[in-house]
């Protein structure tokens, strides 16, 4: 089966289909999860100070650009919006630590928290 047949709508036929648009969809989601880290890597490199890496301001825009996404995905029901919104807060706040790590690893040994 090709990944965008396993990616089709619908009703799976048995617990092996539903794992193999599982399957099918994390190949999909891991390069991307992998690039949306290597962007917080560039942010650490290009901001100037510590406290510039948490941006509550930034981090409500992507929330309610994930929920416009969402809104926009036929048949998400109500219960799966609220789960993809906390996936994404915790997706962000993981990002936010490694990009403080990509930042603290970029000061001199004395300067790092
Ligand atoms: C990448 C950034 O840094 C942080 C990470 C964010 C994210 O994971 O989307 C959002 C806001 C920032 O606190 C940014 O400021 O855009």
């Amino acid at each position: 089966m090709s990944a965008d047949a396993a990616l089709d709508w619908g009703p799976c036929a048995d617990m092996a289909e539903v794992r193999r648009r599982v399957d099918a969809l994390d190949a999909q989601l891991v390069p991307l999860l992998a690039r949306r880290l290597q962007c917080m890597r560039e942010a650490a490199r290009l901001k100037p100070r510590r406290e510039l890496v948490r941006d509550e301001a930034r981090i409500q825009q992507v929330l309610e650009q994930v929920q416009r996404h969402a809104q926009a995905q036929p048949g998400m029901t109500a219960l799966e919006m609220e789960v993809l919104i906390d996936v994404y807060r915790e997706l962000i706040e993981r990002c936010i630590a490694y990009e403080l790590r990509c930042f603290d690893a970029k000061l001199p040994q004395e300067l790092r928290p």
